[in-house]
């Protein structure tokens, strides 16, 4: 017990919400600036490399102008040959400085993508969570971060490090003639001008398109996690031709998007080709006029072509670096909204007694006054070792008060505790081995049944993971699989596909592993045969005779066998708790009429009662049951 603590205060109305709110910290600080202000040195060798290619690009030009006016006149083939010869060098190194410079920034973009990595994956975990706020903002720094990564370290970054040598082109042909200079000047500013004009009229169009192809994706995906139902009840016809319309939504807003984009980018292409020989033709229009020789044509006409090519490069990836300016701003943001790294109280070991005062849940995304409560003002107490069922009908709210037990959610009102402290006390990563949780909907994680019990952790024992198997019953039933522990179930690559008791049962393992202080167990035998039920109301003995606090939501009275107190929820209300014995008697003592003397007897002993009639019950029940179910 932790209790001496000083705990933090929060009034009813204090509504809080760890994922709403965030937390800006000193953006100097942040790990996207730490990462971005490491890239800086790789970034200033990159700029010192493009500076010597670019220089090296004149080459070209240069060699051009010597050939025709100082080789062709002369007709000196030495002179040609040693020409050739420095050409031959000066291109080698302009190679090497630009394979150089790509590879630099091929290094940084994995180098940024590591040290982000791990934050953003989180998020991307989190935004899993049912009812997470912001949940698709939350699956974007993952997208923004491989959208990052890919810009830096492909070729539109090299082309902007290009960009700022421009004017060294420009400067090389308003030195030749200034009307090259202007006519390349003018040339840009088109070519610059369309781009401009191209984003302008797509913007807006670009959006639909993603959202268009966000919800074809989406319910594509949903298609296929319940392809089952989708195969046995014949709904391919149906299914395909809603997915189709989506489908054909995003393929028109697509070509909308593509239309105008394609005209312009086939205009400025036609263009810039046109722009090569409109300077070719002033080029001889000077010669003529006999402002410039023969062999400044070509090299104008090429300098002209290089001072384009980082305009054109950048303006044809315009929207490749729009789209990462955006996902830079938002990476920026997302990680200067991270929480500090809290440095958390290395608090003892925490025990299983549990104080819920006043908690309250709103669903998520709701605000306004006419929020909905999925929850309101439950208050209970629970001492280490206990047990506590709760039972209510569908939609009371058990998996509600199940997240928040284990910390998916947090109350938005009032105050949960454990050991004593409030969950923010308490270091999650430190926290999170001494919580059992088995949600509702179960799902097994690629690897082997090993690693699903042991959570992953490398350094798990054997015995430990035995031990959980053995408490939870599926010991026996897991040796009898072919590779046993090692057998690989989950995702795509499980080689063995185990039944939904099979499952919950390794589920209840993996809740139990490490003998935690507090166990919730949210619907655990919905899968189960009779000797499931009863190696899973042996588990909860066991944990409980460990002084494990077990929390089992139940529809199925079996499973709250082994329980000593009973929650009975209505509506997000609470309705009843305390003792099993006495709940059950009141939620049941007034059917005398419809139930048995031995009926409510088999009832208070073991927990699984045949349904009184829910009209027999009194309207102080509301959470009476309608069906099989003790309530
Ligand atoms: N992510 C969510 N966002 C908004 N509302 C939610 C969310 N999850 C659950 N709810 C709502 O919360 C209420 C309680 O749901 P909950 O799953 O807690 O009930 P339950 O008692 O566990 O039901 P069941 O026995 O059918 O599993 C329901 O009205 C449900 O619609």
């Amino acid at each position: 017990m932790i209790n001496s603590l000083p705990s933090r205060k929060h009034s009813s109305c204090d509504r809080r919400d760890r994922t709403n709110a965030p937390m800006i910290f000193s953006s100097k600080s942040d790990p996207y600036r730490k990462s971005l202000a490491r890239l800086k040195p790789a970034l200033w060798g990159v700029a010192g490399f493009s500076a010597i290619v670019n220089v090296l690009m004149l080459t070209g030009s240069i060699y051009m102008m010597q050939v025709y006016d100082r080789v062709l006149s002369s007709g000196s083939v030495p002179t040609l040959v040693g020409l050739f010869t420095i050409v031959v060098v000066l291109y080698a190194f302009l190679g090497l400085y630009d394979f150089l410079r790509v590879r630099v920034l091929a290094r940084a973009a994995v180098h940024l993508d590591q040290a982000l990595a791990d934050p953003v994956y989180r998020a991307w975990l989190r935004s899993g969570v049912p009812g997470a706020a912001g949940r698709d903002a939350s699956a974007q720094p993952l997208r923004d971060l491989e959208a990052l990564r890919g810009f830096v370290g492909a070729s539109p970054m090299a082309g902007l490090f290009d960009l700022p040598f421009v004017p060294l082109f420009l400067a090389v042909l308003f030195i030749i003639h200034p009307w090259l200079g202007f006519l390349t000047v003018a040339g840009s500013a088109v070519v610059i001008g369309l781009t401009l004009l191209n984003q302008a009229m797509t913007r807006g169009l670009a959006q639909k398109t993603l959202h268009h192809d966000a919800a074809a994706q989406d319910f594509a995906e949903g298609g296929k996690r319940g392809a089952e139902a989708v195969v046995a009840m014949g709904m391919h016809t149906a299914i395909t031709t809603r997915w189709r319309g989506l489908h054909d939504d995003a393929l028109a807003a697509g070509q909308r998007t593509s239309d105008p984009n394609e005209a312009l980018t086939a205009f400025s292409k036609a263009f810039r080709m046109l722009l090569q020989s409109s300077i070719l033709t002033l080029g001889a229009l000077l010669v003529l006029r006999g402002e410039i020789t023969a062999g400044t044509i070509i090299a104008a006409s090429l300098l002209s072509g290089r001072a384009l090519a980082p305009v054109d490069q950048v303006v044809g990836q315009m929207r490749g670096v729009t789209t990462t300016w955006a996902a830079h701003r938002r990476l920026a943001d997302f990680f200067a909204a991270l929480p500090p790294p809290s440095t958390p109280m290395d608090l003892p070991t925490p025990t299983g007694d549990i104080t819920l005062n006043g908690v309250t849940k709103f669903a998520p995304g709701d605000s306004g006054p006419d929020q909905k409560r999925l929850l309101s003002q439950v208050s209970f107490t629970l001492e280490p070792g206990d047990g506590l069922g709760v039972i209510g009908n569908s939609a009371s709210g058990k998996s509600t008060l199940a997240k928040l037990l284990v910390g998916v959610w947090e109350p938005d009102m009032g105050e949960l505790r454990m050991g004593g402290a409030t969950r923010d006390q308490w270091d999650p990563a430190k926290l999170g081995p001494h919580i059992g949780y088995m949600p509702q909907s179960l799902v097994l994680l690629p690897g082997t049944i090993r690693d699903n019990i042991a959570r992953f952790d490398e350094e798990a024992s054997d015995a430990d993971v035995m031990a959980a198997a053995r408490m939870a019953g599926v010991h026996d039933m897991i040796l009898a699989l072919p590779e046993g522990y090692k057998t690989t179930v989950g995702g795509t690559s499980g080689t063995v596909q185990l039944s939904g008791g099979q499952v919950q049962r390794v589920g209840l393992a993996r809740a139990v592993f490490g003998k935690p202080a507090l166990v919730v167990l949210d619907e655990p035998n919905a899968n189960l045969d009779t000797t499931g039920d009863e190696a899973l109301t042996a588990a909860i003995r066991s944990l409980r005779a460990g002084g494990t606090t077990v929390v089992v939501m139940a529809h199925r009275p079996s499973a709250i066998a082994a329980v000593n107190k009973v929650l009975v929820l209505n509506n997000g209300q609470q309705v009843q708790f305390g003792p099993k014995d006495e709940v059950l008697g009141k939620v049941l003592a007034p059917v005398p009429s419809k139930q048995s003397p031995q009926q409510v007897a088999s009832v208070r002993q073991t927990g699984c009662a045949k349904a009184p009639d829910p009209s027999a019950l009194p309207e102080a029940s509301p959470a009476a049951p309608q069906t099989g179910a003790i309530r």
